[in-house]
């Protein structure tokens, strides 16, 4: 039996995605993984590297709160990791308590920090100046205050208020009501071709020099290669310095991909393969 690792406690976000992910891929249905939680995300990542599971699943950005710093930090450093398949998830926040209560008797709020992004608004207009609490997860938040008897709250699932025995004050407290994240299956060696609808993630380091990053971008227009993310992220080097995340359409050994990085390369421009794998949603989704 195969293991898949995932952002918990039971209860997450990463759970319920993970659950519906393997739900719409019949290829793991045969063999179902096990599924095994872990605290961070860096833990996680690392005993993939490790070989001590055979897949994690993680999430990389939310259409609200954007990039999730730490898979991408980690994406980028870890040498035998590759995305082979990536999943899209509507998120809808709750706000968790003991039991029934006025929004003005909340004393903290306890939460992940992506979802307490995700709910600025919110708890600027309802819950000002309440004490916020950053917790590894929005299951371990929910976990966290079910064991304590005083007037807090947790933002995550709605699931997990069944799992820890808490009640749902109100719902879909996000900013923006679609508020997707894009979740991604890595695991240790490259994803095959499939029908036609790939995509391919590469980590870019470009040199700090004029034209640097508009040369890079020109390798790809020259060839008529559609891109679909840029994002930076610093280089953990210099103050100034970053790195870039390029996704763009087509699978890895296509000749107009291969020729860029072999021009990258000639141009002294270091580029790490992060995986090559099926779309999620097909172009014209709007989420
Ligand atoms: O805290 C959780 O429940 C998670 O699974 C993590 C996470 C994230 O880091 O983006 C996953 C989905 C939501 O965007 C909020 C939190």
């Amino acid at each position: 039996m195969s293991t898949m690792g995932y952002l918990g406690p039971k209860g997450s976000f990463s759970e319920e995605a993970i659950h519906l992910f393997l739900t719409d891929h019949s290829e793991f249905s045969l063999s179902p993984p096990q599924l095994i939680p872990f605290p961070t995300i860096s833990r996680l990542l690392l005993a993939c590297e490790e070989k001590k599971i055979d897949w994690a699943f993680i999430p990389l950005e939310n259409s609200t709160e954007g990039q999730v710093g730490v898979t991408m930090d980690i994406l980028g450093q870890t040498e035998h990791l590759f995305i082979s398949y990536e999943f899209v998830q509507p998120i809808d926040q709750c706000l968790l308590t003991h039991e029934p209560m006025p929004l003005q008797q909340i004393e903290r709020i306890y939460s992940h920090e992506q979802a307490l992004g995700q709910c600025r608004d919110f708890l600027e207009t309802h819950l000002p100046q309440i004490e916020q609490i950053t917790c590894l997860s929005t299951a371990e938040a929910a976990q966290r205050i079910s064991s304590i008897r005083e007037n807090w709250a947790a933002i995550g699932p709605r699931r997990a208020a069944s799992l820890y025995n808490l009640h749902i004050l109100a719902e879909r407290i996000q900013d923006v009501v679609l508020n997707p994240t894009r979740f991604v299956l890595v695991g240790h060696r490259l994803a095959d071709m499939s029908d036609g609808n790939d995509k391919t993630s590469l980590l870019i380091v470009a040199n700090n020099t004029p034209g640097s990053l508009y040369s890079i971008l020109g390798e790809f227009s020259k060839r008529l290669i559609n891109l679909t993310r840029i994002e930076s992220r610093p280089s953990k080097r210099k103050l100034g310095e970053y790195v870039f995340f390029i996704d763009v359409d087509g699978y890895v050994f296509a000749p107009p991909i291969q020729e860029v990085l072999w021009a990258l390369r000639e141009e002294n421009i270091s580029v790490k393969l992060l995986g090559s794998y099926p779309k999620a949603l097909p172009d014209e989704t709007i989420f």
